[in-house]
């Protein structure tokens, strides 16, 4: 399994955003999607983490706690949001 830091997983996708084929890019699709797209997809995937942790394996819970991680970097690409201005309130 390839594995990647935080920092470099967000490093990847602002750079999807800025010239990815929404064609073949998850990200640069959802980032044209917007805003709005985002929001709803990270609200569906804090609830599927929500019901892995209570009902499911621990490795299901890890699975959807790296899509929500995924989807908010998604957002804070979307929205120009960097690494340190949320580490400033973390
Ligand atoms: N880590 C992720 C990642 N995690 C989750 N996802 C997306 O989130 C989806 C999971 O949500 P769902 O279970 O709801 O899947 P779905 O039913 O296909 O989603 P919907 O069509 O319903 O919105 C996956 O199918 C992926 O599309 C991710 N998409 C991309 N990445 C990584 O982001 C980087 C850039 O990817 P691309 O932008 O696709 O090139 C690469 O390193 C990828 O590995």
């Amino acid at each position: 399994m390839s594995k990647k830091t935080f920092e470099e997983l967000f490093s990847e996708l602002q750079q999807k955003a800025a010239t990815g084929d929404p064609t073949t890019s998850r990200t640069a699709e959802l980032v044209q999607a917007g805003v709005h797209t985002i929001g709803k997809k990270v609200v569906e995937e804090a609830a599927e983490v929500w019901m892995a942790a209570e009902y499911e394996s621990d490795e299901a819970a890890a699975e959807e706690i790296s899509q929500l991680l995924y989807h908010l970097q998604v957002m804070m690409v979307a929205k120009g949001i960097s690494l340190d201005d949320v580490y400033a309130h973390l």
